[in-house]
C-alpha cells in the first residue's frame, strides 16, 4: 500500500498498513510555548530536512518526536533553540520569533531552554558538580576553569539539582568514571541548573540499557511535572514514547505525518512511523 497523498496542512497517516487516518492540523495556539508554522528547513536545494511543518505544543506537556533516522528530528530540536534558523516559516519559542531574535535576547531565550543529548556531552575530566555548574556558563561572563571559579550560589544550585537526580554523593567524582545512566543524570541536572521552561531531549536514552532508559525517562518525567516543564523529546523506542508522551509527533522525510495524543493513538499506529517509504517495515 502506498503512502496517502495529502494536501499541505493535513496530517498523513503514519502507518499505511494499520488504521490510516487523516487529521486536520490544529491551528497553533498563540499562547503556546512552542509554535511552528509552515516551517521549511533546507540545508541545500536537494536537502529539505523539514517540509512545511506546523504544530504547537501546550505548556507543561510532554511531546515525543518519532521518525526514522534522517527524518528531521534533530533539525527540528535545533530550530527550537536557535542553533538552526528556518529557511521559511515561523518558529515561535516562549512568544518570541526565533528568526527575529539575535544576540543578547537569543542568549536569554536559550537560558530558558535546557538540552539533554544522547551522548551526554559531559566533560569527562570534570567532576559531576562542575559539569552541572557549566550548564549556567551562558549566564556568566567568560570561561571558568575549576569548581571554585563558579559563584557560590551557583554551586549550591548545582548541588541541589544533583540531589534531585540522586547523585549528590558522587558530586566530586569525575564524570568519566560514572556509569552511562549516572552520566545522563548529571546531564539532566546540568540542563536544569538554569531553571529552564522548556526541555529538549535528543534521544536521551539511545545509549542506555533498558533499565537505565526506564530510570532516565521516569526521572525526566517526574522533574518535568515538578517544574512544569514543556518537554520535546526525540525517541526511537515506541513503547517509551507511548508510556511517557502526552502526544506523539511523527516525521517522515521531513514531513509531519502524525500528530496525536497518546490517549487515542495505538502502539501499532505509532509503530507505523518506522515503516519505510515503500510501506515495508524497516529492519
Ligand atoms: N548541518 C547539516 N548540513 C547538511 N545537511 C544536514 C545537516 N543537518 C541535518 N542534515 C540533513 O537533514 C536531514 C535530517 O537530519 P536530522 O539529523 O535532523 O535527522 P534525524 O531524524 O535527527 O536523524 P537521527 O535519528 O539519525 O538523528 C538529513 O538528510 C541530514 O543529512
Amino acid at each position: 500500500m502506498s503512502l496517502i497523498s495529502t494536501p499541505r496542512n493535513t496530517i498523513q497517516a503514519a502507518a499505511p498498513q494499520t488504521d490510516a487516518r487523516l487529521t486536520e492540523v490544529q491551528q497553533p495556539a498563540a499562547e503556546s510555548p512552542l509554535v511552528m508554522q509552515d516551517v521549511i528547513k533546507q540545508f541545500a536545494p536537494s536537502t529539505t530536512a523539514l517540509d512545511s511543518v506546523s504544530f504547537s505544543v501546550e505548556e507543561s506537556s510532554f511531546t515525543v518526536l518519532l521518525g526514522l533516522s534522517g527524518s528531521g528530528k534533530s533539525t527540528l530540536l535545533r530550530l527550537v533553540n536557535g542553533l538552526h534558523m528556518p529557511t521559511s516559516g515561523t518558529v515561535k519559542v516562549l512568544g518570541q520569533d526565533i528568526s527575529a531574535t539575535r544576540g543578547r535576547k537569543l542568549r536569554a531565550l536559550r537560558r530558558d531552554i535546557g538540552m539533554v543529548f544522547q551522548q551526554f556531552h559531559l566533560v569527562g575530566s570534570m567532576t559531576a558538580l562542575e559539569n552541572v555548574c557549566s550548564g549556567a556558563l551562558g549566564a556568566l561572563n567568560g570561561p571558568r576553569v575549576g569548581l571554585f571559579t563558579y559563584p557560590k550560589k551557583l554551586r549550591e544550585a548545582a548541588l541541589e539539582q544533583l540531589e534531585r537526580v540522586g547523585l549528590a554523593d558522587q558530586r566530586f567524582q569525575r564524570a568519566d568514571t560514572l556509569s552511562g545512566g549516572q552520566q545522563q543524570r548529571v546531564a539532566v541536572a546540568r540542563a536544569l541548573v538554569q531553571r529552564p521552561k522548556i526541555l529538549l531531549a535528543d534521544e536521551p536514552v539511545a545509549s542506555l540499557d533498558p533499565e537505565s532508559s526506564h530510570q532516565i525517562m521516569t526521572l525526566i518525567n517526574q522533574i518535568a511535572k515538578e517544574d512544569r516543564l514543556t518537554v520535546l523529546c526525540t525517541l526511537h523506542q515506541v513503547n517509551l514514547a507511548m508510556e511517557w508522551g502526552d502526544r506523539i509527533l511523527g516525521l517522515r522525510q521531513g514531513e509531519l505525518v502524525l500528530d496525536e495524543s497518546t490517549d487515542t493513538l495505538s502502539t501499532e499506529e505509532a509503530m507505523g512511523i518506522y515503516q519505510s517509504v515503500s510501506g515495508r517495515p524497516v529492519v
